[in-house]
């Protein structure tokens, strides 16, 4: 049995994954600077951003409850893709994006008052070519707006995916394996 815990996450997706592990939580939204610092390594980058959203978290509750914080980006040439600001940003990601593996990134931080639990989970994700009138199709269903490197692998972007190599929840959004790893690792 999981301890109730806090999700730091406005995502639709970690709260659909934390769910389907079973785990009983409260939402919280803590705001974030979610800018990438000179020259830092995407590794560094989410994982810093996962800590930030719990730590932060944290201290919104009032140390209440365990708080868990995720941050997902996409990797591409030294590249961190983030969520597209607009279509044009969204046509150069798919660009870069067709025909190549790009990796995904999903940092999980856990924190409460001794500890501070964190997980990196990284995925290889396969793209097919696609079509610039499937990229123009694809941004009107508005599906790519929300989302690390502007598409959703849960998604109308299925069919785009050719083959992936790690963890399918993790791509969404909240690795469920190493998610239950850190719950499991909580001092009570
Ligand atoms: C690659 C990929 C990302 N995503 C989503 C997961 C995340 O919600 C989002 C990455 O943005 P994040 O900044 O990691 O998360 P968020 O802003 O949506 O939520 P919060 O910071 O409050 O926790 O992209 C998918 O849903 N499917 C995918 O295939």
């Amino acid at each position: 049995m999981y301890p109730t815990i806090a999700l730091a996450s406005a995502s639709p997706r970690r709260r659909e994954l934390l769910q389907q592990l079973g785990v009983n939580f409260e939402l919280i939204n803590p705001d974030i600077d979610e800018s990438i610092l000179t020259a830092e390594p995407a590794a560094e980058y989410v994982s810093r951003l996962a800590l930030a959203k719990a730590k932060t978290g944290f201290q919104l509750i009032a140390q209440r409850l365990p708080v868990l914080g995720a941050d997902t980006s996409v990797v591409i040439a030294q590249r961190i893709l983030g969520k597209p600001r607009d279509k044009t940003d969204f046509l150069q990601m798919m660009q870069l994006l067709s025909g190549q593996t790009h990796q995904v990134m999903t940092a999980i931080a856990l924190v409460n008052a001794t500890q501070q639990l964190q997980k990196l989970v990284i995925t290889d994700v396969s793209f097919r070519e696609i079509t610039s009138d499937e990229m123009h199709a694809y941004w009107l269903t508005g599906e790519p707006v929300d989302k690390a490197g502007g598409y959703g692998i849960q998604g109308l972007a299925g069919k785009f995916v050719a083959r992936i190599n790690g963890s399918y929840s993790a791509v969404v959004g909240l690795p469920l394996c190493e998610t239950d790893q850190l719950l499991q690792q909580l001092q009570r």
